[in-house]
Parts: C-alpha cells; sequence; structure tokens
C-alpha cells in the first residue's frame, strides 16, 4: 500500500476504536473527541504533506514499488541522510517542531532494528526475521506508532523484581506456542491511542542480570489488541480556538500511562522476550539511537528556528530590539541555532557506512547535540518569557476583540510599534503558549526528559567520552614546564 493520506489515517483510527479513557471516560472516536480531534487533525496534515511535496517526501518502495514515506528510508550515502533530513524538517515545519512524536521517530527506530536484526536473533533466528518484516510492514502500511520504554516511578532505589508489588510494571506472564501473554503498567506513550500500534522497547538499563529477564521485553501490537488500554492524562487543549491558543489547539499529542491486561502478543510480534542482556544493549547495537537522535536533531533545529523567529518579531513589536541585554538574549537563541546546525552538520558529513551497509551519521555529534539541548531548552523558553514580560499577561481572547464595548479598547491599549492590538496579541498569545501555557510548560518538560533523564545520560556521557587525549595533553604540558623541584622528603 503507498504512503497514507491523512483521510486514510483518520479513517483508520476511526475504526480502530482503541481503548483510551480520558477525564474519567472511555473515548469513543477520537477523530471527533474534543481532546483529541486537533492533533488527529495535525497528524493527518503531516501525512497530507507526503503528498504535497511528494519529491521531497515519498520514495519508491524497494519490495513493492510503491511509493512510500521517505521517513522510513533506509539511508545508503551521505546524500541519502540529507534526503531523509530534509523530510524530516518538512513535517517538523509543520508544528514549528513542536510534534515532539511526529511518525518520523519511531520510524527512524523501525527502519534502524529492522536492517541491523542480528542482535535480537541471538536468542532465536525468529526474532531477527520478525524486526526485518516489521520494518517491511509498517513501511509498506505507512504504520504510525506510539511507543513506551519506562516502569512505574514505585521506587527507584530498587530493581523492579525487589518492588512491593514487582507485578505492577509490564512483565510475562505466560509463554505459549502461539505467543506471549504480558501484564502490567508502562509509562510514558506520548500520542498513545491516536497512533495505530505500539512498540514496547526498554530503555534503562536493567542492572539485575536474570532477575530482570521478566520485564525485558520488545514487542510491538496494534493500539485496539484487547487487554490494552491508553489513560490519558488531562488535555491541555481546552478547546478554545487556534487564534487563542495557536499551539495547544493545534499540536497537544497527550501522553498517557499504557496498561496491558494480559495482552496477547503473537511470537511474530516478538523481538526480545525475556532477555535483559539483549535489552541492555538493543538501542546501541542496532544503531536506533544515533538515527532516532538524527531525527530528534534535525526537528530541534526546526524548533529552535521557531523559538528565534517568534523571539524576534516580538522584540521588533514592542521596540525593544535596540537594547543592548535584548539583543544578547536574541544572540543566545542564535548561538544554539547555529550550534545544533553545525552538530547536524558534522553528523551527516561524518557519516559511515555501518556493517549492515546503512548510512550512519557521527554519533558524536549527536549524543553532544541530544545531551545539550536538553539544558539550553529551558533558557531559550526563558528569554522569551523575560523579553515578553506583562505582554504575556496581557492577551485578551479574540472574542474580548470581537466585543462591542470593550473590543476597540483592547486593539488600542495593546497596540504595539508597528501592529494594532489585535496583531500584537495574537503574536503575544503564541509567545505565551509556547513558553506559559500549559502546553508550553509540558513542552519544556518534554524537552528535558524526553530522552531519559538527563543527569543519567550526563554520567554515560562523561563515562563514555575519551578524555585520555585530554589528560595526557595537560600531563605534557606539565612536563615541559621548567622545574626546578626542592629536595625534601615528605614527613
Ligand atoms: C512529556 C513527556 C513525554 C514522554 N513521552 C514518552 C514516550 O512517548 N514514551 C516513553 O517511553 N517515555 C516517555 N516519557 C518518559 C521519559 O522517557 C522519562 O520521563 C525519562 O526517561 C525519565 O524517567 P522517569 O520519568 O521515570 O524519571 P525517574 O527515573 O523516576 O527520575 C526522577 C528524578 O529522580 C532522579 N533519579 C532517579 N533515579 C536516580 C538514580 N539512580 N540516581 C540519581 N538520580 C536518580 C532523576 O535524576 C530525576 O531527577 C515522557 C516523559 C515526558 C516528561
Amino acid at each position: 500500500m503507498p504512503a497514507k493520506t491523512g483521510a486514510q489515517y483518520k479513517e483508520k483510527l476511526k475504526n480502530a476504536k482503541n481503548n483510551i479513557y480520558i477525564h474519567g471516560e472511555r473515548v469513543d472516536d477520537p477523530t471527533t473527541h474534543p481532546a483529541f480531534q486537533n492533533v488527529v487533525q495535525s497528524m493527518a496534515d503531516l501525512y497530507d504533506l507526503q503528498y504535497e511535496k511528494s519529491e521531497k517526501m515519498l520514495y519508491t518502495s524497494p519490495q513493492t514499488g510503491d511509493k512510500v514515506g521517505m521517513t522510513f528510508y533506509r539511508p545508503e550515502t551521505i546524500d541519502d541522510l540529507i534526503k531523509r533530513r530534509e523530510a524530516i524538517q518538512e513535517w517538523a515545519r509543520l508544528s514549528g517542531g513542536l510534534m515532539g512524536r511526529s511518525p518520523d521517530y519511531l520510524n527512524a527506530e523501525v527502519m534502524a532494528m529492522g536492517v541491523a536484526n542480528d542482535l535480537f536473533g541471538e536468542d532465536d533466528p525468529m526474532f531477527a526475521e520478525n524486526a526485518k518484516n516489521y520494518y517491511d510492514y509498517a513501511r509498506e502500511n505507512d504504520i504510525s506508532l506510539t511507543h513506551t520504554l519506562i516502569h512505574p516511578q514505585v521506587n527507584r532505589q530498587k530493581a523492579q523484581y525487589e518492588q512491593k508489588d514487582a507485578n505492577v510494571a509490564l512483565h510475562l506472564v505466560e509463554k505459549r506456542s502461539d505467543g506471549i501473554i504480558v501484564e502490567g503498567a508502562r509509562l510514558l506513550a506520548t500520542q498513545g491511542g491516536i497512533t495505530d500500534e505500539i512498540l514496547v522497547f526498554p530503555s534503562t538499563v536493567k542492572k539485575a542480570g536474570e532477575l530482570d529477564d521478566p520485564y525485558s521485553l520488545a514487542f510491538v501490537v496494534p493500539n485496539n489488541t484487547p487487554g490494552l488500554k491508553f489513560i490519558s492524562r488531562e488535555s491541555f487543549d481546552n478547546g478554545k480556538n487556534t487564534w487563542d491558543h495557536p499551539l495547544s489547539s493545534r499540536f497537544e499529542e497527550g501522553d498517557a500511562i499504557v496498561y496491558f491486561d494480559n495482552v496477547f502478543v503473537p511470537w511474530e510480534k516478538v523481538f526480545v522476550c525475556g532477555n535483559s542482556s539483549i535489552c541492555n544493549r538493543t538501542f546501541t547495537e542496532t544503531n536506533a539511537v544515533v538515527h532516532m537522535s538524527h531525527q530528534v536533531v534535525a526537528k530541534n533545529v526546526v524548533k529552535t528556528e521557531f523559538l528565534l523567529g517568534i523571539v524576534l518579531n516580538l522584540m521588533e513589536s514592542i521596540g525593544i530590539d535596540k537594547f543592548q541585554h535584548v539583543q544578547d538574549k536574541g544572540t543566545e537563541i542564535m548561538l544554539a541555532l547555529e550550534t545544533m546546525k553545525s552538530h547536524l552538520f558534522k553528523a551527516e558529513h561524518n557519516a559511515k557506512l555501518d556493517k549492515w551497509g546503512t548510512m550512519t551519521p557521527d554519533f558524536d555529534a549527536l549524543n553532544a547535540a541530544r545531551n545539550w539541548y536538553p539544558r539550553i531548552y529551558p533558557r531559550l523558553v526563558e528569554i522569551l518569557r523575560i523579553l515578553g514580560a506583562s505582554g504575556l499577561m496581557g492577551i485578551p481572547t479574540e472574542e474580548d476583540f470581537h466585543h462591542e464595548e470593550i473590543g476597540p479598547i483592547v486593539n488600542r491599549a495593546l497596540q504595539s510599534k508597528n501592529m494594532e492590538g489585535y496583531e500584537r496579541v495574537k503574536l503575544f498569545r503564541l509567545a505565551w503558549d509556547l513558553t506559559m501555557s500549559a502546553f508550553g510548560s509540558r513542552q519544556t518538560h518534554y524537552e528535558y526528559y524526553f530522552f531519559g533523564d538527563p543527569v543519567k545520560m550526563g554520567m554515560t556521557y562523561f563515562e563514555q567520552f575519551n578524555k585520555e587525549p585530554y589528560k595526557d595533553y595537560v600531563q605534557d604540558f606539565l612536563e615541559k614546564v621548567k622545574t626546578s623541584k626542592p629536595n625534601y622528603t615528605n614527613v
């Protein structure tokens, strides 16, 4: 089947009847439910964009000859990698990089694991074959995916098997001749329920060895699989119009707790079954982390461009753009943007073929960028907040502007250097929705945590960084310093 259109995505979602709960109710149809319908439309817009920019967004499937999504493309040259990244950035531009889980994120994972599948075969060749087949299936059917990696936050001092309710986290219940039964909770699934299928993978390193094996699972199932429940957090799309909430009314992806109530997974959809060693090596040994990081850094370049554009328009609108500290704050964002772009450039131009023949970006550049952005993004948001000042609170709604009595007042009172009140507030509401609304706060939280705990990531980065050349450099330097060491004996 060729790449999906927006209408096909919505039709499939409507018919799937995924088991989604929100605000204490079961959702009958996410395509019309107020909490989901707008982000569903944005997802549909992404799929339509594949056809609007087909020369960039589609390619010919090596398997069927159909036109399929470029974000499933397996790059074999640096030019391929750049083509793939351009498609990623086309999608990101639609939301200003605010849909962290546009389908390309997990398409990168599926592609990488599907190609570099031999790790899964260590236990049974069937698992390697499953990963390969799933890549083909997802690409040919343009499957949209959510994923879930984390055990519930019960007691982080203890391994899963030591928890007071050791079965609270997703675990293996039974192996059968036709598949496995799994039970327990996982979090968090962004876009849980509004996608076709869910990938379950391990994230944090499982240090308890064999005792972690019951929790060491990787598989994929359709979101309407019996027993699978998505328990969504409260929606931040509060049904206001797009003028009032330009971001939350379109890109509120939602995050869900996922509960597997004795869910059956057929063997052909299992990649890892009860093997903590394979789980711990999955993301690095398949290079999935590299291709996912490439998508993330490409997306975050667009997100930074979007933020910079808002800041520059805001500065100009209220005539603060010539003040020294204001310019300095703009420079901070520009430096962040150029730094991210440089990481991306280095990653692509230093890319090498891996042992499976996939052109794989330079992970050093991407790893630095993915560790840095969670630290810098809160600062970028803070700059926008500082520069917007009271303007981020003086934001009447569109209805206020239409009110006979107060409309003309707010239009006059909120005028700016170069805009009427109506236009100025439209811009400031965008800045507010990115920084201070529930949606904006969630974006900052998302950037900080979505790749994992930045503290643990930073520790891993420190451990793995090749420190010796720098230590040696200074040792050599010290050795060349002229010394006249005093001759004394330590007491
Ligand atoms: C908006 C949002 C969307 C998300 N979407 C997804 C998704 O789609 N799919 C998915 O799988 N996950 C998703 N996540 C989850 C994300 O992967 C986790 O938040 C992240 O990995 C951190 O894990 P945690 O939340 O369990 O934090 P914890 O590991 O519980 O950490 C909480 C705090 O305790 C500290 N801490 C914990 N353990 C230690 C330790 N051993 N030593 C020192 N300090 C420690 C941490 O540094 C942190 O400050 C999402 C998260 C957010 C916020």
